[in-house]
């Protein structure tokens, strides 16, 4: 029996979308809030959103609205506007949010300025709403189009958790329950930094063995990085973390590899996201998850370089011979 009968969904970019088609799959009714007036228009006369997610033909349970009042009566909301416009988006939710209504994080950054995780954001502007964090290997087209992936629901209430992963798991949506949130989003935040360094190295040429040797010394930051915020490293050697991290940096499908790719290719940053409507999570979270390890004393030279490298401090080929001299030391 289904606890939860209505879900709300802010933000209609890509994953938003195929999550609505999650929810609706589960059996729930669905209302996807959306911006953008051409979306709200093509959802309602062609079944797509043309802008963000063209050419998936949308369930039929699920109705797009404009306005956050349309979400008033929403028994479970998923809350996917991109991590820097989070905060504003669940402000403007906060005047129609039924009381007791869980919000599922599934935005995958760090605020710039304030340095503050998706369930910091979140408890901020809807102190009493109680929250979950969704994250994982799930490139949107994928899941749209009802291809198979498992991914983590992390909720300190673990019969809650229990209840929304009950709720939206589908026969090709497998959600596996945690405690630990902290984990959850800060494998999604930092994953999003280390594949655009993958894609540079892809785009520079670099070798099977360099992208495998930055994969694992990427996860070894992430990890640190985690466990300094008070995650648990198993969280992080799960599907939100490793899982997603492995995703993301393997494939161009990836806008944060894609971008590295461009980099790495010779572009500049403005030229790699000229014309692009959609987000790459890791050009914004670079700079705050570098300050983030600064403030708690964390190791992290990979995002640092990327960091660097999107601010204009350094130049590709200097970042790279930096990261390869730096002294030898353990692995651990
Ligand atoms: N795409 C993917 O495969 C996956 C994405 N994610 C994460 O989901 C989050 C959303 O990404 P995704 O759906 O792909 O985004 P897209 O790039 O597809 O779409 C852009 C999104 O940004 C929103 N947006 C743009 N400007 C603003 C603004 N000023 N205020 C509020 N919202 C704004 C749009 O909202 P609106 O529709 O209302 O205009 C839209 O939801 C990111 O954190 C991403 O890392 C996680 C897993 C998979
Ligand atoms: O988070 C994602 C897959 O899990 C999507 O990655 P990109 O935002 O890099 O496309």
């Amino acid at each position: 029996m289904n606890r939860f009968k209505h879900a709300g969904v802010i933000g209609a970019g890509a994953w938003g979308t195929a999550l609505a088609q999650v929810c609706a799959r589960a059996g729930l009714a669905v209302t996807l809030q959306a911006r953008e007036p051409e979306v709200v228009e093509s959802i309602a006369a062609r079944r797509e959103n043309t802008l963000f997610l063209p050419g998936v033909a949308l369930e039929p349970e699920i109705a797009a609205v404009a306005d956050m009042a349309g979400l008033s009566s929403c028994d479970l909301i998923l809350a996917v506007a991109p991590a820097q416009h989070l905060r504003s988006a669940l402000k403007a939710l906060a005047p129609h949010l039924r009381a007791g209504t869980p919000v599922v994080l599934c935005a995958k950054g760090v605020e710039q300025g304030t340095l503050k995780l998706m369930t910091e954001v979140a408890a901020e502007t809807l102190p009493d709403a109680p929250l979950a964090v969704l994250s994982g290997p799930s490139f949107a087209g994928e899941v749209a189009r009802n291809l198979p992936t498992a991914v983590t629901l992390a909720c300190e209430d673990e019969a809650l958790g229990r209840a929304i992963a009950e709720a939206i798991a589908t026969p090709t949506f497998r959600p596996y329950i945690a405690g630990d949130m902290i984990g959850a989003e800060a494998g999604g935040a930092v994953k999003n930094v280390l594949a655009i360094a993958c894609g540079i190295v892809e785009g520079k040429g670099l070798g099977r063995s360099a992208h495998a040797a930055l994969i694992t010394r990427g996860f070894a930051e992430l990890t640190r990085l985690a466990m300094a915020l008070g995650a648990r490293a198993e969280t992080v050697a799960g599907l939100c973390g490793l899982g997603d991290l492995v995703l993301t940096c393997s494939s161009p499908q990836s806008r944060n590899m894609s971008v590295g790719l461009a980099l790495g290719g010779g572009m500049t940053l403005t030229e790699a996201l000229a014309g692009k409507l959609s987000v790459a999570e890791g050009v914004a979270s670079a700079p705050a998850v570098r300050d983030l390890a600064t403030r708690l004393g964390v190791e992290m030279p990979i995002c640092q370089a990327v960091a660097a490298i999107l601010a204009g401090e350094a130049q590709v080929d200097a970042a790279i011979a930096g990261l390869l001299s730096r002294p030898l030391k353990s692995e651990a």
